[in-house]
Parts: C-alpha cells; sequence; structure tokens
C-alpha cells in the first residue's frame, strides 16, 4: 500500500492516532517491523494459519456475496420467481453463515496472537531490565523505560491483535473487489476510477493536518497529566505554602491550552468529514446514474448494478481501512524499533564464563586494591581514587569522611552494581568480577539510610532476601530486630499491608524491618548506612538494638554518622574527595588527623 492510499481518508480513518511518545514513522520502519516480531510470531504457527486461511475463506465469500446480490435480484426479483428467490436467499444464508463463522475464528485467534505477543515481549522486557546494569537507569528516564514497557508493547497488542488483519483482509477485498469491478462492467469501472483522485487528494492533504493536531492534542493532553501527577504527589508542599488557587488557576490555563488545540483539530476533522462525506456521495451518485442509465437501456441488469455498487463500496471502504491502519502499522513499527533496541542493551555487568567457588575461611574477607573508579556520566572526575582496603572476618569498619567523600561509592562497587576502572576487590581471595553476581549479593547485605520497602505485606517484606524461609525464621529474625512487638501491634500482625514504600509505619520501624530482612539472609559481610537525624532518641535507641544483633559476628563496613558507632568500630577509615585519608581508632585519628578532627567535631558533636 502506498503513501497516498494511506491517506484517503473516511470518518472512520480520521482517527487521533498519534501518540506522543512516538517518533516520526518512516516506511523503513515498516519492512523491518515483521521482521523484528518474527522471532515472536513464529511460536505461533498453527495459531497463524488458522488465522490466515479464516481470513482468505472470509474474504472470499465476501466477494462471493456481491454474486449472491446480484443473483437475488435477477434470477429471484428480476425472473418474479418465488422458488429461485428463496434458492438464491438460501445461497446468499449459508454465504453469510460461513463469513459469520470466519470472522469469529480470525477475530479470536488474531486478537489471542496480539495479546500473546506482546505478553511475551512484555516478559522479555522486563526480565532484560531487572537485570540491567543499574548505571542504565541513570542515563534513561524511568518514565521513558516505562512508557517503552506499557505504551509500546500495548500498541502492538492492538496492532498485531486488530489492525494488522484488518489491513490483511481489506488488502485481500480491495484487490478482489477490484478484479470484480472490472469483470462486472468495464466501463463503469473505468468511470469510478477517474473519480477517485477527486476525493483522495483533498482528504490526504487535510488528513495530515489532522494527524499533526492530533500529536499536538496529545502533547498538551500529557502535559495536564504531568502538572497534575506533580501537584498530586507535592500536595502536602503545595497547602503548606497556601499555593492551592494558584496551582488550580495554573492547572486551569493548562487544560485550556489543551481543549484549545481539541478545538482546532475537531474543526479540521468535521470539515474534513464533510468534504469526504459530500465527494464520496457525489461519486456514488454519479456512478448510479451512468450505471441506471445503462441498465434503462438494457446494457447491463439491475442485479449486475447492484453487484457493481457492492463491489464499489468495498473498495472504498476497504482503501479506507488499509490507510486507516497504515498509520497505525508505522507507529508499531517505531514501538517495536525501540522494544527491540531496548532488548538488544547489553548489560555490563555479568557473570564470569567460569565462576570460581567461594572460598569463606580465606582472610581477608574483603580487599580493595588500588580502586579507581569514576561514574559513567563524570569519567573525567573519579569519585573513588587508588582506594585500597583490607578487611578481616569479623571485623567492623567505619567510614567517615565529608559528603561526596566516595562512601556509598564505596558500597556501590562491593555490591558490583558498577566495575572499578582500575584496581580490583577480592572477596574470600577472588576477584569479585570471578565470583558468580548471585555468590556475591547473598554473602552481602545493604542496610541503606533510607529503608526500601515493597507495598505488601510484613512477611513478604521480610522473606525479601529469602523467599524459601519458614513463618518461624521470619518471626525470628524479626524478634531479633526488635520489630517482633511493633509488628503484633499492627492490625493484621505479620500479615499486614506496609502500603507504598511503607508509608503506614514510622522511620524506625521501617528500619527495623529491612534490618529484619537482613538477619534473615545471613550474610557474611554487612554494609550499613547509618541512619542520620531521622529517627528520635527512642526509635534510635531501638534500631540501634536491632543493628547491633545484626551486626553480631559478621564482617561489617559502617558509614558512620554517630561517634558511639565509631567507637564501637575496630577500625575507623576517613575517606576524602575518593582517597583513603587517614584510618585507626578514634583516639588516634583525632591526634593524627586534622580532617577528621573537624569531622568529629562538626559530626559527633564533640572530639
Ligand atoms: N550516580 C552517580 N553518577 C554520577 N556521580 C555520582 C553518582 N553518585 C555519586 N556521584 C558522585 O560521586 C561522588 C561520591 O559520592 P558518594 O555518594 O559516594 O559520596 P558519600 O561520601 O556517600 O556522600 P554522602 O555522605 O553525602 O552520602 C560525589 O561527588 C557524587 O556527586
Amino acid at each position: 500500500m502506498t503513501q497516498s492510499a494511506s491517506s484517503a481518508q473516511t470518518e472512520a480513518e480520521i482517527k487521533d492516532s498519534a501518540d506522543p511518545l512516538s517518533p516520526p514513522p518512516s516506511n523503513k520502519n515498516v519492512s523491518s517491523f515483521l521482521a523484528a516480531l518474527w522471532p515472536y510470531l513464529s511460536r505461533y504457527k498453527k495459531v497463524m494459519l488458522g488465522a490466515a486461511t479464516a481470513l482468505v475463506i472470509t474474504a472470499m465469500v465476501s466477494l462471493l456475496l456481491g454474486q449472491g446480490v446480484r443473483l437475488v435480484i435477477d434470477e429471484g426479483i428480476g425472473a418474479e420467481s418465488m422458488s429461485s428467490l428463496n434458492a438464491m436467499l438460501g445461497v446468499v444464508m449459508i454465504m453469510v453463515i460461513v463469513m459469520a463463522v470466519g470472522t469469529f475464528i480470525r477475530f479470536y485467534l488474531v486478537t489471542w496472537l496480539g495479546e500473546r505477543i506482546s505478553a511475551d515481549i512484555r516478559n522479555d522486557v522486563f526480565k532484560h531490565l531487572v537485570r540491567l546494569h543499574p548505571s542504565y537507569f541513570e542515563e534513561n528516564q524511568s518514565g521513558e523505560i516505562m512508557s517503552r514497557l506499557t505504551t509500546d508493547t500495548t500498541l502492538l497488542q492492538s496492532i498485531i491483535g486488530s489492525s494488522l488483519s484488518f489491513a490483511l483482509r481489506n488488502a485481500l477485498t480491495v484487490s478482489g473487489g477490484l478484479i470484480m469491478l472490472f469483470v462486472t462492467n468495464l466501463k463503469l469501472t473505468s468511470v469510478v476510477l477517474l473519480g477517485v483522485p477527486a476525493v483522495i487528494v483533498p482528504a490526504l492533504w487535510m488528513g495530515k493536518r489532522v494527524r499533526n493536531l492530533s500529536r499536538e492534542s496529545q502533547d498538551t493532553v500529557a502535559d495536564v497529566g504531568s502538572y497534575a501527577g506533580e501537584i498530586i504527589r507535592q500536595v502536602k508542599t503545595v497547602q503548606s505554602y497556601s499555593r492551592e488557587r494558584f496551582e488550580i488557576d495554573a492547572f486551569g490555563q493548562e487544560v485550556d491550552k489543551a481543549f484549545n488545540v481539541a478545538k482546532k483539530r475537531i474543526l479540521t476533522r468535521s470539515t474534513l468529514l464533510a468534504i469526504v462525506i459530500f465527494l464520496s456521495f457525489t461519486a456514488i451518485a454519479s456512478m448510479v446514474w451512468v450505471g441506471g442509465y445503462d441498465v434503462m437501456n438494457g446494457n447491463m441488469t439491475a442485479g449486475e448494478l447492484a453487484a457493481f455498487v457492492f463491489y464499489a463500496l468495498m473498495v472504498a471502504f476497504g482503501v479506507a481501512g488499509v490507510s486507516e491502519v497504515y498509520g497505525e502499522i508505522q507507529r508499531a513499527a517505531g514501538a517495536t524499533e525501540r522494544l527491540m533496541e531496548l532488548l538488544g542493551e547489553q548489560t555490563l555487568i555479568t557473570d564470569p564464563e567460569q565462576p570460581e567457588s567461594l572460598q569463606k575461611e580465606v582472610n581477608p574477607h574483603l580487599a580493595l586494591s588500588g580502586v579507581t573508579f569514576a561514574y559513567p556520566s563524570r569519567l573525567d572526575k573519579p569519585s573513588l581514587n587508588n582506594v585500597s582496603l583490607d578487611i578481616a572476618r569479623g571485623e567492623t569498619i567505619a567510614l567517615v569522611g565529608p559528603s561526596g567523600a566516595g562512601k556509598s561509592t564505596l558500597f556501590e562497587l562491593l555490591l558490583r552494581f558498577y566495575d572499578p576502572q582500575q584496581g580490583q576487590i577480592n572477596l574470600f581471595g577472588s576477584n569479585i568480577k570471578d565470583i558468580r553476581l548471585e555468590d556475591l549479593r547473598t554473602n552481602m547485605a545493604l542496610v541503606p539510610q533510607q529503608p526500601v520497602l515493597f507495598s505488601k505485606d510484613v512477611w513478604y517484606n521480610i522473606r525479601y532476601g529469602k523467599p524459601d524461609a519458614t513463618d518461624e525464621e521470619v518471626i525470628k529474625a524479626a524478634k531479633a530486630a526488635f520489630a517482633y512487638d511493633f509488628i503484633m501491634e499492627l492490625p493484621n500482625g505479620f500479615s499486614s499491608h506496609l502500603g507504598e514504600n511503607g508509608v503506614r509505619l514510622s522511620g524506625g520501624q521501617k528500619q527495623r524491618i529491612v534490618i529484619a530482612r537482613a538477619i534473615l539472609n545471613d550474610p557474611e559481610i554487612l554494609l550499613l548506612d547509618e541512619a542520620t537525624s531521622a529517627l528520635d532518641a527512642q526509635s534510635e535507641y531501638e534500631v540501634q538494638k536491632a543493628l547491633d544483633s545484626l551486626m553480631e559476628n559478621r564482617t561489617t563496613l559502617i558509614i558512620a554518622h554517630r561517634l558511639a558507632t565509631v567507637l564501637g568500630a575496630d577500625r575507623t577509615v576517613v575517606l576524602d574527595k575518593g582517597t583513603v585519608v587517614a584510618q585507626g581508632t578514634h583516639e588516634s585519628l583525632i591526634e593524627t588527623s586534622t580532617l577528621y578532627k573537624r569531622l568529629a567535631d562538626l559530626q559527633f558533636g564533640e572530639s
């Protein structure tokens, strides 16, 4: 189908097809569309075969229906024979039944295919996403990634599930219909074909305008959505500054903007509709006039004229239908391209080909040697510079340093969210690049400053790292984390839902759940980022007790924000601008490190 045909417009076709997230489609995309989808489609060859058979049969029967109409009129009505009218109608009814059944099969199979394939792609994309290196998500906005997972796959679903088969069926009926037109009446067909450009050219021009306006309209609606989204998320700030009136007005302006664009779009669309209807019906009227003249002159039978009108309408609707979905198929091609691009993204953090087995008895437990690392977005400015550090089994190391010194970065490297550009990190004597990621990460647990909870119940949250833990084990971990008592006071105990990121819990409670999760995981190495001032004295005391129980008999690295932690540690390491500037005990560092002394004064309030 050509681009010009794609723009032949009818009422059905002039639809809002623009997706603000999709780039403009190109023909190249369309050709590669099926190729990209083929690995998915080919899994369901039988379904495709069934759908294609139903498609061809229904298309053929709908073409035969034209002959049916002719027979009913000429042999039945025209011959004034009741019995042949009945017989002809019987034939037509059989055709209608075959078509209905065929359509049922085609519709069911094709829609099933669309749903199945988009579900498969959605699964593949998610499977790929959760394994991608974390820096991918820094370079790509989460909203954009989400829209690929939802909008793009939904688009594919509707294209494969309906538009594609619709287009194929229409392409078949148009080709067949054209042949039948020529067979039925050559002269009349030539008249019709001459009239086609008269309808298509104006429709083509205005259709393009409608499409552009549709895109603009959807953009403005998306703006309205994101404006409202931000205000709803920040509603407390809005209310606390009494900015409700301002926000209502500002939102109203956004809505009006969207409405004004929509108004322009509907005006153009209505005009287009009127023009198309006027021109098409004029064309049909002229056709009937020419045909009627021929019938009166005996050059044609009434049945032939009826069949002719039937085919002409079939071709017209077919062309309109194909062009209607052509734009959609182009958009789907764009969506597929973006999905395939995402699936082609290689993760930078991979499992080794021949993983080493862990020798847990090796000391030091953890060793960094000459580690230099810069984030991909800031390659010129290393966040860690030539860091070397040995951490013995069971040792507790407090990390201190000014903001931006690289403390959290160190944790990210230990968990292998990133690989250092220079130097290496050893766990139990093996380079962490030579250990399976799962082995590395099950031996470590990170307790972040901001606890992360899932919007499920307490069971699920504590069990997160060890889904096969028994209820008794979960309860034991909760008790060890001093979380048991407050959990039992929740409305449904361990089955209580925690809301989004645990909104229904206090800061200290959230932390104790996260600590219980870490205790249950029973890691060899603990990475703790101490919560700063978010907790009051009582919760801090409880969280501290939980942490103490977690740290027992484990190698621990703590980003320390409290003097007590530093005093309790075996060794304190002072980081500054990505380098280790001093290490030792609190007392020795106070003497030897001016940075530490200043930090101790500022951060811990005493020295
Ligand atoms: N994802 C990132 N992309 C680029 N640069 C980053 C990223 N995360 C941190 N940085 C930079 O790396 C440096 C070290 O940051 P890091 O978060 O490790 O410091 P920190 O010592 O943990 O600080 P704080 O105590 O404030 O949390 C900083 O200069 C920071 O701006």
